[in-house]
């Protein structure tokens, strides 16, 4: 993708599995948005092959656009719209598209429900929350029982109980409807907990991709071992934990006291990736190693 002279996404190469829950990580400007956009069919690409749900997003007919969700990561204006009313609306356009398996739209009521938005049901939409008027984002994107969704930065205002209940609903969407999601966030929690597989994106490219032990494993891959001994307290990071932990007890036993391991977080991967990109560094041969 290029705007003007600039390239802002070069070789990004991937192909999601049916079912699967992809999630995109990246620095603010690193090409996600501009990634979904392509594939939703929302902006055209500057050069490359896409195929989504086997049809060039460029050339998606009605039919395509019937079996993708998408919720964006602006906000859409129906104000003076009530929440089942929207709701119950936007699903008529989606019965046309119901096929044999798949029946289209969702019923308002349950997917209300699925949501969270059953108390709600009446108020117009201007009177909501933004954390309500996330859940009806998700809802509207999820309406058509899409087998594809979309997802930018889902959850970006919700507070933990909304977030531990869309964390649920995603798992619902991807295990008993095989429904496949790409969704971006910032989030590396949410990521580490919800995807099947975490792309890191920066400065346009695909750095990483893997699930988030792949990634723990084969690229931070030191851990932190703290203890004491004799009143004093050490600090080791190792590769080999373990191994490590078996060789201090037998040299100093029972003389070792609060021992803790900490393994590398997603976060600790996620930051190495993204300061090493472009340096001759380790995390960035290791992040290619990955990428391959
Ligand atoms: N219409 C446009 N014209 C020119 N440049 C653009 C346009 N849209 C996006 N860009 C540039 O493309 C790059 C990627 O932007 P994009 O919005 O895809 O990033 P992002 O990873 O989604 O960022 P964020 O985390 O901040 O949402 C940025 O450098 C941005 O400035």
């Amino acid at each position: 993708m290029r705007y003007g002279t600039a390239d802002v996404l070069r070789d990004v190469t991937f192909r999601a599995r049916h079912g699967e829950v992809v999630a995109l990580l990246g620095p603010n400007g690193a090409g996600k948005t501009t990634t979904i956009e392509i594939l939703e069919g929302f902006r055209m690409r500057s050069a490359g092959r896409v195929r989504v749900l086997g049809t060039d997003p460029a050339l998606g007919t009605e039919a395509w656009r019937a079996r993708i969700g998408v919720v964006l990561q602006s906000w859409r204006d129906h104000g003076k719209w009530r929440v089942r009313e929207l709701l119950a609306h936007l699903g008529t356009y989606y019965a046309p598209y119901s096929t044999g398996t798949i029946r289209r739209p969702w019923d308002t009521d349950e997917l209300m429900a699925a949501v969270g938005l059953t108390a709600h049901a009446g108020k117009k939409i201007k009177t909501l929350s933004g954390g309500q008027r996330r859940r009806l984002d998700v809802a509207i994107g999820i309406v058509g029982r899409p087998e594809l969704l979309f997802l930018d930065e889902p959850t970006a205002g919700f507070d933990p109980e909304a977030r531990q209940e869309f964390h649920e609903l995603v798992h619902r969407l991807a295990d008993d409807h095989e429904t496949t999601i790409l969704l971006t966030t910032h989030d590396l929690h949410e990521a580490g907990r919800l995807a099947d597989r975490i792309m890191i994106l920066s400065g346009g490219r695909i750095i990483a991709d893997g699930s988030a032990d792949d990634l723990a494993r084969r690229i931070a891959g030191e851990d932190e071992v703290r203890w004491t001994c004799e009143g004093r307290h050490f600090v080791k990071s190792t590769a080999e934990s373990t191994a490590f932990v078996r060789e201090l007890f037998r040299e100093y036993g029972d003389g070792v006291g609060e021992l803790e391991v900490r393994r590398a977080s997603l976060e600790d991967t996620y930051l190495a990736l993204v300061r090493g990109q472009g340096e001759t560094g380790t995390a960035y041969g290791a992040a290619k190693a990955v990428a391959q």
